[in-house]
């Protein structure tokens, strides 16, 4: 296809007289393009990169049969590229657990963990008692630029969800909303749309002051929102509706927490409801809106806020198709209860693309495609799920793309989603930062064998502070996930575990739970990075380095959500500093190291002792090949394998375990000095 495309390099604020011109001539959302602000914003061309084009992976598309063999499929383009950009986590739409040996080895496995075992049975830990309560120490570095002291008046603030607004009031600040176009060729160009405002504090509302109702959305619509709370539209609702409602492809950039996922289903719903309703008799009625999720939380959950909005829409059916549940199961509720709006993970999506009688054949009514967490479902540890799916919807359809994050390679790729006349909404004011300013974040540099401790430590700290305490820990893999809430556990702290290694009824069952409780650690692997909407979130700790920056983001915008306070503590290794430099232009305070005192040290390593051998085997390998994955890092092996001895140690083994001789060959780490190498026969 000849098509031209022109990147944005970034958005910039328009001008003031152009902002106020805009901004007064229509309070609400403004849509205009000043060709004399476009030409400024689009100097240069992108090349075209057509997906069909992409490297060969020996399979043509149409002889892929199952999500496992697209995985492997995935995992050979992946070799090559993997290594060259970034970590991954374990955020994937998991599939079967199985052998790296074996064919059907989750994708997001071979990129990270590289683990032999297959979903090794541990009790679930789900009940584990309620910790003691230690001494505080805060211990936020001084001199960092007047932030406030890290706990101050944070106390109390959460409960004011709704009051958000009134309470942060003050006078409002205009600033630009951008709206951009790739076209150069067709005059348009990014416009301000809207002016959020900003509290005294310099901290900007999630609300806009825009009501629903005044928006041109079905009366039945508007009834369901009003009983779901909702009232005022949060400022990406506010930028994005009218122009998705027009019937635009749209790409939204809004920080976490702060309604897209009611920003893109709304106007969804919309389309739903002009069309001519399906007949009764239609025992396969297309599927008119599709919405894509990268985990299989999320899509739930997307699917549970849809089933709000279509409350009084008796006509519309919703329903949601995951991984981890059988495909059997799912094609009997489609039948029962057909949908016009479906929810999906990529994997399961394909599935039943493949293997459900009549499914394709729906998807051509597909109107609507949504692809949440864009940016990550058009990264490479999906995107050839997503072209496959793209390529199952018909060409003429709206498409809607939206993520906290959307990275320069994200612009440059989202075309093959988006039509070429597509409007880039960027809610975050340029020169701001993507993270809340109302989250306090700090980072802490410590020897990799004091992380376990400390982590319990702050972990202890934090109970004693606030009693109403709600943590997600996050953890590189998975299986060191179950290590750290294993050791957690045994140190007796209320926690519970959710990663792919868990069956989807445990994880479903627990994120249930963390959502309604309070006095809850859930430790957890990057499942729970992006989307999942815990309220009340008191602190995120990130244990070890994130995938990168967009990870980061994600998974601190856990907390915060809907304008609360909250906090977040990156824990570090000293080599892993660099990662510093990469989110260098977030607010993130150096934090001191809190006092440990011998006690504490003790219990940790006596509750180490406790840890299931092959949890801490298991780990070791997934630590090896999580950061083997890592450019920075993995450059030197011989050190690689020196630091993976040290979180050996760490777990308070003396000898590094073995690691099955083909896994260390796949990684690239054969006869490395200080491995072991396991070889099996047979
Ligand atoms: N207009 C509104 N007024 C008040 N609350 C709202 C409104 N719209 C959505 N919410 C609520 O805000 C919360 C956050 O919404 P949502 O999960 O869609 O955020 P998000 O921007 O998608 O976050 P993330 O980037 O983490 O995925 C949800 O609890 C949702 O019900």
């Amino acid at each position: 296809m000849p098509f031209r495309f022109f990147s944005l390099p970034h958005l910039r604020l328009l001008n003031s007289s152009f902002m106020k011109k805009t901004i007064t001539t229509n309070p609400s959302l403004l849509l205009s393009r000043p060709n004399d602000v476009f030409t400024r914003v689009f100097p240069h061309k992108l090349k075209y990169q057509s997906f069909s084009s992409s490297k060969k992976s020996g399979l043509p598309k149409s002889l892929i049969e199952d999500e496992a063999e697209l995985s492997d499929w995935v995992s050979e383009l992946k070799s090559d590229s993997f290594k060259k950009s970034r970590l991954y986590s374990d955020s994937d739409d998991g599939g079967n657990d199985s052998d790296w040996r074996g064919k059907r080895k989750r994708e997001s496995d071979n990129r990270r963990e590289f683990g032999v075992e297959r979903g090794r049975g541990r009790g679930s830990g789900d009940s584990r008692g309620r910790g003691e309560l230690g001494r505080r120490n805060d211990g936020l570095s001084k001199g960092e630029g007047g932030r406030k002291s890290f706990d101050s008046g944070r106390k109390g603030k959460r409960a004011g969800d709704d009051g958000f607004v009134s309470k942060r009031g003050g006078k409002s600040v205009s600033r630009g909303l951008m709206v951009s176009n790739e076209d150069e060729d067709e005059g348009q160009q990014p416009v301000a749309v809207s002016s959020p405002r900003s509290s005294p504090d310099g901290s900007e509302s999630y609300l806009s002051e825009t009501r629903f109702d005044q928006c041109a959305v079905s009366q039945m619509s508007l009834k369901a929102i009003k009983d779901a709370g909702y009232e005022k539209m949060t400022v990406v609702q506010e930028a994005t509706l009218p122009v998705i409602l027009k019937g635009k492809d749209v790409l939204a950039k809004a920080r976490t927490g702060t309604g897209k996922t009611v920003a893109f289903l709304l106007p969804s719903i919309e389309v739903v409801v002009k069309s001519p309703a399906v007949s009764r008799d239609q025992k396969r009625p297309p599927i008119q809106v599709l919405v894509i999720c990268p985990t299989r939380e999320l899509a739930s959950q997307a699917a549970m806020e849809a089933n709000k909005l279509i409350k009084y829409h008796p006509s519309i059916g919703v329903q949601v198709v995951i991984g981890g549940t059988r495909l059997g199961l799912e094609q009997k509720r489609m039948q029962a209860s057909p949908c016009q709006i479906l929810v999906a993970t990529p994997g399961r999506l394909k599935d039943h693309i493949e293997n459900t009688a009549g499914f394709a054949t729906r998807l051509m009514g597909v109107k609507v495609l949504v692809l949440d967490e864009a940016d990550h479902l058009l990264d490479m540890g999906f995107r050839k799920d997503i072209e496959k799916i793209i390529a199952a919807v018909p060409k003429q359809r709206q498409t809607l793309l939206f993520s906290a994050t959307v990275p320069p390679e994200v612009r440059q790729i989202c075309h093959i989603a988006l039509k070429r006349d597509h409007e880039y909404i960027n809610t975050v004011r340029e020169g701001s930062e993507e993270t809340h300013t109302q989250v306090q974040q700090t980072h802490l540099v410590a020897p990799l064998d004091k992380h376990f401790s400390l982590l319990y430590a702050l972990l202890r700290d934090h109970i004693a502070d606030d009693p109403d305490y709600k943590v997600l820990v996050f953890c590189t893999t998975a299986k060191v996930t179950q290590l750290v809430a294993d050791l957690l556990g045994e140190l007796k702290l209320n926690i519970r575990e959710i990663h792919s290694r868990k069956p989807q009824s445990y994880r479903t069952r627990v994120s249930d739970e963390f959502r309604r409780s309070k006095g809850l650690i859930l430790v957890t692997s990057d499942v729970s990075a992006r989307g999942v909407d815990y309220p009340d979130v008191t602190l995120v700790i990130q244990v070890g380095i994130p995938a990168d920056k967009a990870q980061y983001i994600h998974r601190l915008g856990r907390t915060g959500r809907k304008g609360k306070e909250g906090q977040g503590i990156l824990l570090l290794a000293p080599w892993e500093q660099f990662f510093l430099s990469t989110i260098k232009d977030l607010p993130i305070a150096k934090r001191e190291l809190p006092l440990v005192d011998p006690n504490t040290t003790k219990k940790v390593e006596k509750a180490l002792c406790n840890v299931d051998m092959k949890n801490k085997e298991s780990a070791y390998q997934a630590w090896l090949g999580y950061y083997n994955s890592n450019k920075t890092i993995a450059k030197d092996k011989y050190r690689l394998v020196e630091l993976a001895n040290e979180f050996s140690r760490s777990m308070g083994l003396d000898n590094p375990p073995a690691i099955p001789k083909l896994v260390l060959g796949k990684m690239g780490l054969k006869n490395i000095p200080g491995l072991v190498a396991l070889v099996i026969n047979g």
